[in-house]
């Protein structure tokens, strides 16, 4: 029998990304959708992608409108999700695909979201070691950051084998989607048509200390991050370009075997064959990540690059995978490694 959910935000990028995943998901029959600003407006005027959909009309945000349903996906803006959650029965399958509880730690949501910290749920990046476990049987589930997905998912295999040092250096790019759908000055058309560009440099990025989270869980010791996030002119895509110094006496041949090892098993995460390198491209609109590593002898650094699409693998999709897990379906129900090309 399917299950019944609602999805909170359903005129945001995110939301509208969960719907195009959840239509195609033959577990899920799709119930109130809510907005906010948008509320009383039909669906097809805002997700006009979303046929199906499009007679449907976004009920506002209340505990009334979300009651009666098995889950309840959360796609708010940080810092709106708690007061929603706290009003949602723990035998509802809770999914927050906003930041409110990714942390562990209060002092880093106080320093990097500047409100009191809601509490920490089972972490929805299932290739992370454990991870699985805790999600399966879960009713909350805390989704990712898109930017700590794609780093998360390059890194973890080189600290999993401790070949890295704990210090590690991130560049990455992302498409404008991951900045939502409200009008932003820096995100006109043309401020970013034919540019690329730095932002949040220095430590400032509030994904920074989730990254050092889940890095350091899997080295067993605290990992710096150095994250510095740029936008790409596109609308979808992350490539995480992360160089950590290897420990002494590690090899190319032994980095390759580790990479190898950590993703063999993985329905998603794929690590290209030597010689090729992710693009993002090539993970558009599919839940599919590509992974490749390097070992720079001359610089003693491992090179680990990832692609994904910010809005599936990055939010919608690692949403729906977690999903799976929690109602104990199969992990990959209803989500594709086929992407779209050209
Ligand atoms: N975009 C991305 O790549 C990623 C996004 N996320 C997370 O998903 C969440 C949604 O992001 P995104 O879809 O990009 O953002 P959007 O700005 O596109 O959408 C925000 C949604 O939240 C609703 N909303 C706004 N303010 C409130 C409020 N005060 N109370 C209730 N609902 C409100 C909006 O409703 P209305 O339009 O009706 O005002 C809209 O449906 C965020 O937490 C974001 O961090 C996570 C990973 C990646
Ligand atoms: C390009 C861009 O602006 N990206 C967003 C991150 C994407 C995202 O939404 O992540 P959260 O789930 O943590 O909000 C940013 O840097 O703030």
């Amino acid at each position: 029998m399917a299950v019944r959910a609602a999805v909170a935000g359903a005129s945001g990028y995110a939301g509208g990304e969960l719907l195009r995943l959840l239509l195609a998901h033959p577990g899920v029959e799709i119930g109130a959708l809510t907005g906010n600003s948008n509320a009383g407006q039909k669906l097809g005027a805002l997700q006009p992608h979303l046929l199906p959909l499009a007679g449907r009309v976004l009920e506002p945000t209340t505990p009334e409108v979300l009651a009666g349903h098995d889950v309840v996906f959360l796609a708010l803006p940080h810092g709106q999700s708690a007061a929603v959650a706290e009003q949602l029965g723990p035998d509802v399958l809770v999914i927050d695909m906003g930041a409110d509880f990714r942390l562990k730690d209060a002092g880093d949501w106080e320093r990097f979201y500047g409100s009191p910290h809601a509490g920490t749920w089972p972490y929805g990046l299932p290739e992370l070691p454990g991870a699985r476990a805790a999600l399966q049987g879960s009713r909350r589930v805390a989704v990712p950051g898109c930017y700590p997905t794609a780093v998360s998912l390059a890194l973890f295999p080189a600290y999993a084998a401790a070949l890295a040092e704990p210090e590690a250096v991130i560049v990455a790019a992302s498409g404008t989607s991951g900045a939502g759908k409200a009008a932003k000055p820096h995100l006109l058309g043309s401020e970013v048509m034919g540019s690329m560009s730095p932002y949040g440099v220095g430590g400032l990025h509030r994904h920074t200390p989730e990254m050092m989270q889940n890095l350091g869980a899997v080295a067993g010791e605290p990992v710096t991050v150095s994250f510095t996030p740029t936008l790409a002119p596109m609308p979808r895509g992350i490539l995480a370009t992360c160089t950590a110094k290897a420990k002494p006496g590690v090899t190319a041949e032994a980095v390759r075997a580790a990479y190898e090892k950590a993703l063999a098993d993985e329905p998603f995460v794929h690590l290209l064959p030597e010689g090729q390198w992710p693009a993002t491209a090539s993970v558009y609109g599919s839940n599919a990540v590509q992974v490749q590593v390097a070992y720079d002898a001359a610089a003693g650094r491992i090179i680990a690059i990832s692609a994904i699409d910010n809005l599936a693998k990055g939010t919608a999709g690692g949403a729906v995978q977690s999903m799976n897990l929690a109602l104990g379906l199969d992990e990959t129900t209803g989500l594709t490694t086929i992407g779209v090309a050209p």
